[in-house]
């Protein structure tokens, strides 16, 4: 009777709308709101929900108690989702928020002509109405930004190179691409420790850089020239930059490329966070065997084969691809230059301004041997004291790669990799001792011979001299 007799008073429709009113009222006087970001709005996956997944499943974000742990196939590291309707706290901006993942069984036919997933996931954030503001927009887009990247770093990072003679591959992309898997670092990279933190400073404040270079106008790229001999470590310099920053790589081979507009066309085809790498480029096109063209515009040059006509890249083709205008389109870009021989480059492309930074790679010094001992000995610091390296490792000048080469060898018996070592470094160390006596006898006898010149002859090759030298 009583219940017949609430139907009456209450009918459903009646008790439906105060329930409603009943939420509605907790919500407004509660101090927190509630999103839902739905894995789909019906038919597309929502990016904002993979964006959130990725993130909170970054380790360094994850709090939580209960999680899920993946790991896909030829993968090495470990995804942490949060499990099924467990919640986290996350902070941004001194405001905390919670995050709860919400998942719930689908029980409506499936009449779409795509099969849609049994369960249906959310998340649902949760956050103080005072913080909605300050926070919503920022934090969602803090999110994606931070999903894309940790996407980048989870992807295999790609080597690109150029196609032969500019063709285009079956998508009109005048780049091809590999899986870049150098294991080069700045940890494995022998060189002063120095000079290595410096450089590592300097690409973090680039990648960093954003509203510094937006601040100052600046187009947001930066350039370094490695130069040395050959098996000092540039590549391994490139590499170790690339692992560091997780950016691309694009290998611009010169000699493939035609005209400006063909480099110009491949600057366009290149993506932000990349490293842009011409290597040996004292080789790629004559750069110093240049004539001016068009009565002496300073940037108008025809740089190398020029004469045949075969290459008509020209340096300022070459300065307008690193630092004119076509260089700002896309962000986020480092251009490196390696060269073995940094006399033959042109002035132009040393002013400052145009290679941001000069970087020697050198001769191996004690410092990097140190590295290398240890990287491929496993020999600590004091281990090598008193073997006298530190007296002929300077005069040897030995390559990084020479002694890796001895080193490798010999991996197996430490005692002879390092007596081998100190045998081949004497060896070189008198060998180059010897040339340079033989460089500073030679100077001798031409001074000798100059002394003994009479006052006339010294005279007539002063004249000669200036005229050699004025021409
Ligand atoms: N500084 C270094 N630190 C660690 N390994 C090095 C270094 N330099 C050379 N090596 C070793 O020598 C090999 C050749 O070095 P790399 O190709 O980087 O030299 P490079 O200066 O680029 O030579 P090239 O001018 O001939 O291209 C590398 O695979 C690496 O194992």
């Amino acid at each position: 009777f009583s219940q017949s007799l609430l139907h009456t008073i209450f009918p459903p429709e009646l008790r439906f709308a105060s329930l409603k009113l009943l939420h509605r009222l907790l919500t407004y006087f509660s101090s927190y709101c509630y999103y839902d970001i739905t894995e789909t709005d019906g038919v597309n996956t929502n990016e904002l929900y993979n964006a959130v997944q990725l993130y909170l499943s970054s380790s360094a974000s994850v709090s939580a108690s209960r999680l899920t742990l993946t790991r896909s196939p030829n993968s090495s590291s470990t995804t942490y989702n949060l499990s099924t309707n467990d919640r986290l706290l996350d902070s941004f901006h001194g405001a905390t928020v919670e995050w709860e993942h919400v998942v719930t069984q689908r029980h409506s036919p499936n009449f779409s002509w795509r099969p849609l997933p049994e369960e249906k996931r959310a998340f649902t954030l949760r956050l103080r109405k005072n913080n909605k503001h300050l926070v919503l927009n920022s934090y969602l887009d803090f999110i994606t930004d931070r999903a894309a990247d940790l996407r980048r770093r989870n992807q295999d990072r790609l080597l690109y190179t150029n196609s032969r003679g500019g063709s285009l591959d079956s998508r009109g992309h005048p780049w091809e691409s590999v899986p870049f898997k150098h294991p080069s670092t700045f940890h494995t990279l022998a060189m002063d420790p120095v000079k290595k933190s410096e450089i590592m400073a300097d690409l973090l404040d680039f990648a960093n850089g954003e509203a510094f270079y937006q601040k100052t106008g600046r187009a947001w790229k930066r350039g370094y020239l490695l130069y040395g001999p050959p098996g000092t470590g540039k590549s391994s310099m490139i590499a170790a930059m690339a692992n560091f920053l997780s950016y691309d790589i694009y290998d611009l081979e010169l000699t493939e490329v035609n005209t400006n507009s063909e480099l110009r066309k491949l600057l366009m085809k290149t993506s932000s966070k990349s490293i842009i790498v011409i290597e040996d480029i004292d080789c790629s096109i004559n750069l110093t065997n240049r004539n001016k063209k068009f009565g002496g515009s300073k940037n108008n040059y025809d740089a190398g084969g020029g004469d045949d006509g075969a290459n008509t890249i020209t340096l300022s083709g070459l300065l307008n691809f690193t630092d004119g205008l076509w260089s700002c389109c896309g962000s986020e870009r480092i251009f490196v230059f390696t060269t073995n021989h940094i006399g033959k480059l042109d002035p132009a492309l040393l002013r400052s301004g145009r290679m941001d930074m000069h970087i020697h790679m050198s001769y191996c010094t004690f410092p990097a041997l140190r590295i290398l001992m240890k990287n491929y000995l496993d020999l600590e610091e004091g281990d090598l004291e008193g073997e006298g390296f530190e007296a002929v490792i300077d005069e040897a000048e030995m390559t990084p790669a020479d002694i890796s080469e001895v080193l490798i060898r010999n991996r197996r018996n430490k005692s002879r990799a390092v007596v081998e070592l100190m045998e081949a470094l004497k060896i070189r160390a008198e060998k180059s001792g010897l040339k340079k006596l033989r460089i500073g006898n030679v100077e001798d006898e031409e001074q000798e011979k100059r002394a003994l010149e009479s006052p006339q002859q010294l005279q007539q090759n002063c004249v000669d001299d200036d005229k050699m030298h004025r021409t």
